[in-house]
């Protein structure tokens, strides 16, 4: 079997000071490969994000019949094609395409098969599976592995779901949901809806398609039938991917930036800058981009995460190389994640010195002398670029798999070493 080499985490003792561009969005550019694979005609994806989780998502749309070609500058131009099977969904870990690729499965004339990494099977699925049932389709399963035995099309309507596991169960039937018959109305029933984030850009996106998105009323969202007319679609930098470059700067009191930071946005991962702050760095936007500086002495946060759980991985990193504990709040759902993140973290950190503990909805970190040893990265992007953090700050790290970072970032190893050297 083949096993990634240990990947000795670069180590400074001076500030880093670096420009660090990094490549688009996931949670864009597989809600446009959705919406333009669904359209009423072809479009453009410019710079989209190139990595493990999109190549799946495209993969999967291309074996229902989409036709996808690269262009010479790296857009995709997408061509809609009739939705059809037998096709097999390879989800990979990724939660974007094993919960909105199913939806789009259900439109499709034919059997689907599908399947994902092993660890993949753990991650929640029933939700998404039952929703499709009381709308109208025939699957077979409880959980990856599964088949969807589409007839062409799907009634739709109402539907209640409890999607207080992952916001990916909502997102996923919404962005299909113009193309059922009946078109969708979802309502969630259950604890908190996590990552709301990532529903407000869902329906930004579908509005910026020409469909009639109705989300007045709190956790009920209204889908009418009708055309995607998907646009050409530019997507912004991946702002959860930022995080790590961003709290290098933090761990070392350096300075970096990122251009392209949106003015405005709907990812979730904008929530980094207000954690950044709290825990004593100072913001700019400059002509460059975003410059993010840290402080002398960093500080310990108490935050609710559970609008923004991608930055749980980063923002433990950072706690615990503060001068005091922090409190992580509102997380539950990240034991469903990739890994089950809270455990991990807790593993690893407390392998290395660390004082990490989990409370029901999070984890309290107490800073800790941190030593040298191997962080696991349990196939997780998040949990491999936290090890890079520490690693920066805490000689001999090594992270057992730094490849798990292609799942969203192929080329993290690099700009991360570039950044170290200065
Ligand atoms: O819709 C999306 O693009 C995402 C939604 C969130 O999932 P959860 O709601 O499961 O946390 C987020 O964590 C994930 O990285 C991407
Ligand atoms: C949780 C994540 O991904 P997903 O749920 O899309 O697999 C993530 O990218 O942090």
């Amino acid at each position: 079997m083949y096993r990634a080499p240990f990947w000795p985490a670069p180590h400074t003792d001076r500030p880093v000071n670096a420009y660090v561009r990094v490549p688009g969005s996931k949670s864009m550019t597989n809600r446009a490969l959705i919406l333009a694979a669904l359209a009423d005609g072809p479009s453009t994806v410019r710079e989209p994000l190139h990595s493990r989780d999109s190549a799946l998502m495209a993969g999967a749309l291309s074996s229902l019949g989409t036709t996808i070609e690269e262009t010479a500058d790296g857009a995709w131009r997408i061509t809609p094609g009739t939705l059809r099977g037998p096709a097999y969904v390879d989800c990979g870990l990724a939660g974007t395409v094993m919960r909105f690729l199913p939806p789009v499965a259900a439109l499709a004339d034919g059997r689907v098969r599908v399947d994902g990494d092993p660890q993949a099977r753990n991650r929640p699925m029933a939700t998404v599976i039952n929703a499709l049932r009381l709308l109208g389709a025939r699957l077979t399963g409880h959980g990856l592995p599964f088949e969807v035995h589409g007839r062409g099309r799907l009634l739709g309507g109402p539907v209640t779901v409890d999607a207080s596991r992952s916001s990916q169960f909502v997102s996923g039937l919404l962005l299909a949901g113009a193309r059922f018959e009946q078109g969708v109305s979802v309502a969630h029933r259950g604890k908190p809806v996590p990552s709301l984030p990532h529903i407000g850009m869902t329906v930004r996106m579908l509005r910026g398609a020409g469909v009639d998105v109705d989300d007045s009323t709190p956790d009920v969202w209204h889908v009418r039938p009708g055309p995607v007319r998907a646009p050409d679609t530019g997507i912004e930098p991946d702002l959860s991917n930022a995080q790590p470059f961003l709290a290098a700067a933090l761990a070392t009191g350096g300075t970096v930036t990122v251009p392209d930071w949106p003015g405005s946005t709907t990812q979730a991962g904008d929530a980094i800058r207000g954690l950044l702050g709290e825990m004593g760095a100072s913001l700019a936007r400059t002509p460059e981009g975003l410059a993010v500086t840290g402080p002398g002495r960093l500080r310990g946060v108490d935050a609710d995460l559970h609008a923004a759980g991608e930055l749980t991985p980063t923002v433990v990193a950072l706690a615990a190389l503060a001068d005091g504990p922090s409190r992580l709040r509102g997380i539950a759902h990240l034991r469903g994640h990739g890994t089950d993140r809270l455990g991990a973290l807790q593993r690893e950190l407390n392998a290395l010195g660390g004082a990490v503990e989990q409370t029901p909805d999070g984890l309290v970190v107490t800073p800790r002398a941190l030593h040298a040893g191997t962080w696991h990265a349990c196939n997780d992007h998040r949990m491999a670029t936290a090890g890079a953090i520490l690693g920066l700050v805490v000689p001999g790290i090594e992270v057992d798999d730094i490849t798990a970072t292609g799942r969203t970032l192929p080329d993290f190893p690099d700009l991360w070493e570039a950044m170290a050297k200065g």
